[in-house]
């Protein structure tokens, strides 16, 4: 499936109706890797879960090949997040009670039977490519390292075609964000995956296609390389 991204006329509101976001347009091929920095406030965080579907008040389009989000209802959207996206959010939201496989797992309940064994399989291979102890704890004893890690293994466990991150290695040492940083990059290369990420990592803003600055909830002209 083409899954080009082109967005239009995209104004994201704050509920009292402020513009948080604003971009006439916007587009990316399938497989770009795309990097948003800029200030704290300025709206990069907005924009991303804007393009994962997961702003209320949007107007506009966000297509993802032939689906628009900002027309798509709820259900619609999130058949669309389960099947074609993997989210890594800043604060995780990870389940305190279950195994970093349990988390990162996770989709197995929201996908057909067929595809269970694939989803666990995938987990356990980013677990351990990130050192992460599968089953021994759950995640509560975890470090911030560890429960990143964790949380990118769960966005990368049921192959999804976009990966949307929100400072991806900000609770990283430099050595294991480097490390992060190649799986990514790496993966989203090999399989032809579109990575978006927002981040101050510089390690990770260089080994981008493009990077776009964001300043004061807009996007602004796209700076090559770093
Ligand atoms: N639901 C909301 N209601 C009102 N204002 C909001 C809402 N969500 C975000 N904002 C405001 O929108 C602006 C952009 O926030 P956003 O989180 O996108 O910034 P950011 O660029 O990701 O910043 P940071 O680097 O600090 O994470 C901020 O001024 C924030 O306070």
């Amino acid at each position: 499936m083409n899954l080009a991204l082109q967005v239009d006329d995209l104004r994201v509101r704050a509920p009292g109706g402020r513009v948080l976001l604003s971009c006439d347009h916007f587009e990316a091929t399938p497989g770009a890797t795309i990097g948003l920095r800029g200030p704290s406030g300025a709206g990069k965080s907005t924009f991303l879960y804007a393009l994962a579907g997961l702003h209320p008040a949007m107007t506009g389009h966000i297509r993802w090949g032939a689906a628009d989000l900002v027309q798509l209802n709820d259900a619609a959207r999130a058949a669309f997040r389960r099947s074609h996206v993997g989210l890594i959010f800043q604060d995780f939201l990870l389940f305190e009670e279950l195994s970093a496989l349990g988390n990162a797992s996770l989709a197995t309940a929201f996908n057909p039977a067929e595809k269970r064994r694939s989803i666990t399989d995938t987990a356990r291979d980013f677990l351990k490519s990130l050192k992460v102890p599968a089953e021994a704890r759950t995640v509560d004893s975890f470090s911030g390292g560890e429960r990143q890690r964790t949380a990118i293994a769960r966005a990368l466990a049921h192959d999804p075609a976009i990966i949307l991150a929100d400072e991806p290695t900000a609770s990283l040492d430099r050595r294991t964000a480097d490390a992060l940083i190649e799986d990514l990059i790496s993966l989203t290369r090999a399989r032809n995956k579109t990575l978006i990420a927002v981040s101050h990592d510089q390690h990770l803003l260089d080994r981008m296609d493009r990077v776009i600055e964001v300043t004061d909830g807009h996007l602004q002209t796209e700076a090559a390389g770093a």
